[in-house]
């Protein structure tokens, strides 16, 4: 798979002091029936700014990885590192966005936004705290959806109020939980097509996991795929050639798509091929 690394992404890459780190990391949880290795001595640096993948089986530890990084989940061995900082909780440095949105339903999709912005930026004054509210609505294009509860809105613009909201905290990691797992075909590509230039605006460093291979290879820098659990690891890390900004037509059309896509598809149905799949 060496042809399909470009020599340029590799070079900028290694420029580049490492931003993320990943070391050594294995996650044990206690069962009753006794220790359950999820993750073993896994190692990832990512650079900022990147927009990196995480392809793998159900179960196969993805959620746990990034849930390290986020803060919610500790290593049993191992460290995560930001700007050489042991992250030992979650903070605003970095935000999640999961499938399942987690929007508090009683409130506006502005107030729920604004609750975030208010709990991370207490001291700044209403005028502003206002204004960034506004102005991350707007660059999710739901600007006149504001007064909206998450009932009265559709799957994809309650995905938008949720990247919306970790966005408007200005994180320097946004990690996105299957984000576009829940929504049809073509919301989906719509707001990929949004992510992917709101990270070209903000150049956030975004880590995502996905199960679509087309979306990995439409947005990531690298993908990240891991072998089956238990005691799962990173099988192996594809950097994703294409050039930016991105044009779907155009990655469609070009024969190292297909190449990486078959690629893919044969780690993940024939190298490491899941019992229940
Ligand atoms: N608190 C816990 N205690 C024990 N086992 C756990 C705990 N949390 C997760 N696991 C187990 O760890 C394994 C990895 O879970 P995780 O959610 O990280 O996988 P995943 O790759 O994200 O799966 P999916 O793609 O289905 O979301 C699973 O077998 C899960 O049952």
């Amino acid at each position: 798979m060496q042809t399909l690394t470009t020599q340029t992404t590799r070079q900028a890459h290694s420029k580049q002091e490492p931003f993320l780190v990943i070391d050594n990391v294995s996650k044990v949880y206690p069962t009753p029936k006794g220790n359950y290795v999820v993750l073993d001595q896994v190692d990832l640096q990512v650079q900022e700014g990147e927009f990196v993948c995480v392809i793998g089986h159900s179960g196969c530890g993805k959620s746990t990885l990034l849930n390290m990084v986020s803060g919610f989940a500790t290593p049993t061995h191992g460290s995560v590192t930001l700007h050489g900082k042991r992250i030992t909780e979650p903070g605003p440095d970095r935000m999640v966005v999961f499938q399942g949105y987690a929007l508090l339903p009683w409130l506006t999709a502005y107030e729920n936004i604004y609750l975030a912005v208010d709990s991370v930026h207490p001291n700044k004054s209403e005028a502003e705290k206002k204004q960034i509210v506004r102005e991350h609505l707007a660059m999710v294009g739901l600007s006149e959806a504001a007064h909206k509860q998450p009932g009265q809105l559709s799957g994809g613009m309650r995905q938008r109020v949720s990247i919306a909201r970790a966005l408007a905290i200005r994180p320097e990691v946004l990690i996105l939980d299957e984000p576009f797992g829940a929504l049809d075909a073509i919301t989906k590509e719509e707001l990929q097509v949004e992510l992917l230039k709101i990270w070209n605006d903000h150049r956030c460093t975004v880590l995502m996991i996905t199960h679509d291979i087309d979306e990995a290879l439409f947005l990531a820098d690298r993908l990240v795929m891991m072998t089956n659990g238990p005691a799962a690891k990173i099988g192996e890390i594809l950097e994703i050639p294409f050039p930016r900004p991105r044009d779907r037509d155009r990655i469609m059309e070009d024969p190292e798509f297909y190449k990486m896509r078959n690629y893919i598809l044969d780690y993940l149905y024939n190298r490491f091929a899941h019992d229940d799949e």
